[in-house]
């Protein structure tokens, strides 16, 4: 069985595969940029904080598996973000007249230089973000080529004029939605995935016909150079104005200075804490918000999943990225009959995950907490839920690693119960929590019973099960005998509820997002009726206006035939001049 669904993934691969070819080949004319990749080359120095401090206007960088001083940032003051809003202002005006051909020559070119350089953009990912190439690969490049695809392959559709229906009154006018720039975009990131989450924002945004102001995180502002250059080259390669994207290093006074500098719209991914902040500094100036916040997903496994499937899903769900991911799969409820089973699987592979620099000499599954305290601050969350009446089954630690690196072993805890902190705080760790249920009411309980609502997952050998559990689960997104591929299907919107935020940035409902949806109404024949407004319904209005109207009502929603008889009779009356209080009278 496994062997022909394993067949089946191939002859997919293969098809998808020429069909690719076939694009590729249609894109002969698609310039190819050339960037310097400087980052590729670091240093030996050690990063000590104590020489190495952030200031005000500097931030220190270093890889967080194998400490490498990387050097240092200026950190952008409130006026300099002021001035690069504005001169993303200046450039966006000219960017939203931009065709849909020269936007998706933008992207074309964007993605030619990705694929060709995959390594150099992992390779600095990695450097920047502690994680192992494999999972810049996946997280970083693969689902950024999968937005910029869909966005080229079916973007324009969805921003061309919508035709709307105009209803029974107005049939004799023609309803459409406009989709417009709504200028500037600003976005303020974390520093999971340096690389997606500066291209993730600035596709949609400039495909959307807008500029783009996107502060970096002070914890991966490294990488932005480079990733600075590609964009830059892009631009200048499809002719697009060359301030048209501006990026922004530095510290909260930065982000909160985007936030109230006079950007039509922010997106925030980022913490809950700082999304109160920002949604806060936003309603000075009423600047609408999008709030991608902090996830803690439930991953259902039924007693009918199969285990060799969901397992290794699980792993992934909850290792990728060192359980860095704000859709990281972080309660694992898991049925009484498979339980056993799914734990000691799950115990068995994580014994055996190898942890390290990402770019060092061994290979490593697992990579480093990028933030500075993180993996002190996971420690005790797992440290506390101990103390409450926790197992740790594997790791639980912090790794001392002759780098000297920033880890946090990879971890799995059993016996958590919702009263502990590490129930109901995002971890963002590689702490794998393992609790079983009885029912299909429980697990659904249970996964409810927590502040965030990012992501879930429901394994079940019932799609049918797997769907009415995943009904029931307070969450922006829910994959189906899989984990997170809601993100790799990216015409998919992305977001959560509850204290995960609100709002979409990705799919039909994020790249419309970054428009002004304007309502548009005309005659629908112009040339045959012209809508003037009734001579009795003109000022000073005559004595027959009020029936009129109501007869317009009735004669249009009416719920009966005789209704709808009625108010015609009273409109044609009022017309006629022989309607007033008698007709008014008879449309009550
Ligand atoms: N939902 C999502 O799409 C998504 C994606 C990735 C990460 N996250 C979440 O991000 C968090 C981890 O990232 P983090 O530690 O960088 O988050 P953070 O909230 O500390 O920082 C995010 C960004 O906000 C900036 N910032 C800080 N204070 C600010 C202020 N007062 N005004 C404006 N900007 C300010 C930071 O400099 C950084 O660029 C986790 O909670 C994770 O779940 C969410």
């Amino acid at each position: 069985m496994h062997d022909q669904q394993h067949y089946i993934a191939l002859a997919g691969i293969v098809a998808i595969f020429l069909v690719g070819v076939v694009i590729i080949l249609r894109w002969e004319d698609v310039p190819s940029i050339s960037v310097s990749q400087a980052e590729g080359e670091i240093g030996k120095q050690k990063y000590d904080p104590a020489k190495h401090m952030p200031s005000k206007d500097s931030i220190p960088c270093y890889d967080p598996g194998s400490m490498t001083y990387l050097g240092a940032l200026p950190a952008d003051t409130a006026d300099q973000v002021k001035e690069k809003i504005k001169k993303a202002r200046a450039a966006a005006e000219m960017w939203r007249n931009s065709s849909f051909r020269q936007r998706k020559l933008l992207l074309k070119t964007l993605l030619k230089y990705i694929l060709h350089n995959q390594e150099a953009i992992c390779r600095v990912a990695s450097i920047d973000s502690g994680k192992p190439m494999v999972d810049a690969a996946f997280g970083e490049v693969m689902v950024t080529c999968e937005k910029i695809a869909w966005l080229i392959r079916e973007g324009e559709k969805y921003l061309k004029p919508e035709r709307r229906s105009s209803g029974a009154m107005m049939f004799y006018k023609a309803a459409r939605v406009e989709y417009h720039p709504v200028g500037v975009v600003g976005a303020i990131v974390p520093w999971n995935y340096p690389f997606h989450n500066v291209f993730n924002p600035l596709t949609a945004a400039l495909f959307a016909g807008n500029g783009l102001v996107i502060k970096v995180s002070e914890h991966a502002s490294w990488s932005s150079q480079f990733y600075g250059r590609i964009i830059s080259a892009t631009l200048q390669a499809v002719g697009a104005p060359a301030d048209l994207v501006q990026i922004v290093t530095g510290y909260a006074e930065a982000g909160n200075a985007l936030v109230t500098g006079g950007v039509d719209k922010v997106i925030f991914v980022g913490s809950t804490g700082v999304g109160r902040a920002v949604l806060s500094a936003a309603a000075a100036t009423l600047t609408p918000v999008v709030l991608e916040l902090g996830g803690k997903d439930a991953f259902i496994v039924c007693d009918d999943a199969d285990l060799s499937q969901a397992v290794p899903t699980a792993l992934r769900g909850a290792f990728q990225s060192c359980g860095q991911n704000c859709a990281g799969a972080e309660r694992f409820l898991v049925q009484a009959p498979v339980y056993g089973r799914f734990v000691d699987a799950a115990v068995g592979v994580a014994r055996r995950l190898r942890q390290g620099p990402a770019l060092g000499d061994a290979p490593v599954d697992c990579g480093a907490m990028c933030m500075p305290g993180l993996a002190e601050k996971v420690a005790q969350l797992v440290e506390d839920a101990v103390a409450d009446g926790a197992k740790v089954l594997v790791g639980g630690h912090l790794v001392e690693h002759d780098s000297g690196g920033q880890f946090y072993a990879p971890t799995v805890l059993v016996g958590v119960t919702p009263a502990m902190r590490i129930w109901r705080e995002e971890v963002f760790g590689p702490v794998m929590v393992i609790v079983q249920f009885a029912t299909d009411d429980e697990a659904v309980r249970l996964a409810n019973d927590c502040p965030f609502g990012l992501g879930s997952a429901v394994f079940s050998r019932s799609q049918r099960r797997a769907n009415a559990i995943g009904r029931r689960l307070q969450a922006g997104m829910t994959s189906i005998n899989d984990f997170a591929t809601t993100y790799m299907c990216q015409s998919l919107p992305f977001g959560g509820v509850k204290e995960s935020g609100f709002d979409r940035f990705a799919g039909i409902e994020g790249l419309r997002g970054l428009c002004v949806p304007k309502a548009v109404c005309e005659d629908r024949f112009p040339w045959l009726m012209r809508t003037d407004i009734p001579l009795l319904l003109q000022y000073p209005v005559g004595d027959a206006a009020f029936p009129f109207v109501c007869g317009l009502i009735s004669m249009f929603y009416g719920l009966s035939l005789r209704d709808n008889l009625s108010g015609l009779c009273t409109v044609i009356a009022c017309f006629l001049g022989v309607g007033g209080k008698a007709s008014q009278k008879k449309t009550n």
